[in-house]
């Protein structure tokens, strides 16, 4: 379990070279100081970045085979997961989507600060976003987990991973889906907290997404 921001920091260099340790480096200080004019991340959060946003989102990297792609990830907010796995995985294509207008100027200035010619920010809301197959789908505080798979199924396969950090609400969250859903998702625990687990998935739910 990561205890430390030292811990959290070098969990996160294992995973990435070196020049992405310092765009990511770059990227949580450029956070800090937008944090002082729009709300992006709790404040209680802010001596915590590394654990609980940066190894928070980085993490979801072991879950996957590393040629899952496109990455999709739902209201990116203020770049968690997306901008952070864009960042550690440059060859992967990431479509990062959020609705809210300084939010999408935010992750905008962020993807061209970082040069992520593999990032693209869609400011819409999802409802709206034209349909393409997604290899991995990512969603951190996005919407409950019955409100997400409506909202998001329709960009899944068969060949689809779903990353979902779910908090302490995870296992409920699977529990409370119908069986055929519910087979989709395993609880993962989370290395950032004794308290939070992620959902990984597999496949589109069935009656939604695309063959
Ligand atoms: C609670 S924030 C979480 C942000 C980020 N994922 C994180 O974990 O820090 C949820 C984000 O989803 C965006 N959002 C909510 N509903 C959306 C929708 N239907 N389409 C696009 N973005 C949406 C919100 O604007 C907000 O930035």
């Amino acid at each position: 379990m990561i205890e430390t921001e030292e811990q959290a920091k070098a969990f996160v260099a294992e995973r990435c070279s070196p020049g992405a340790l310092s765009a990511l480096e770059r990227f949580a200080s450029e956070l800090l100081i937008e944090s002082e004019k729009q709300n992006l991340i709790a404040r209680s959060t802010v001596d915590t970045l590394w654990q609980r946003h940066m190894a928070d989102s980085a993490q979801l990297l072991d879950h996957v085979p590393r040629e899952t792609g496109p990455w999709l990830d739902l209201g990116t907010g203020a770049g968690f997961p997306g901008i952070i796995t864009a960042i550690m995985r440059p060859d992967m294509p990431h479509v990062l989507v959020e609705s809210r207008g300084r939010r999408i100027e935010w992750l905008e200035r962020m993807v061209a600060l970082a040069g992520l010619e593999n990032c693209r920010v869609i400011g819409s809301r999802l409802e709206k976003v034209e349909t393409f197959e997604a290899g991995a789908i990512t969603a951190r505080a996005f919407a409950p987990l019955k409100e997400l798979l409506d909202l998001s199924a329709r960009f899944s396969t068969d060949r689809t991973t779903w990353l979902l950090p779910k908090g302490r609400s995870a296992a409920q969250e699977r529990d409370e889906l119908e069986s055929p859903q519910r087979a989709m998702f395993h609880v993962k625990q989370s290395v950032t907290s004794r308290d939070a687990a992620i959902l990984v998935g597999a496949g589109r739910p069935p009656g939604g997404g695309r063959k």
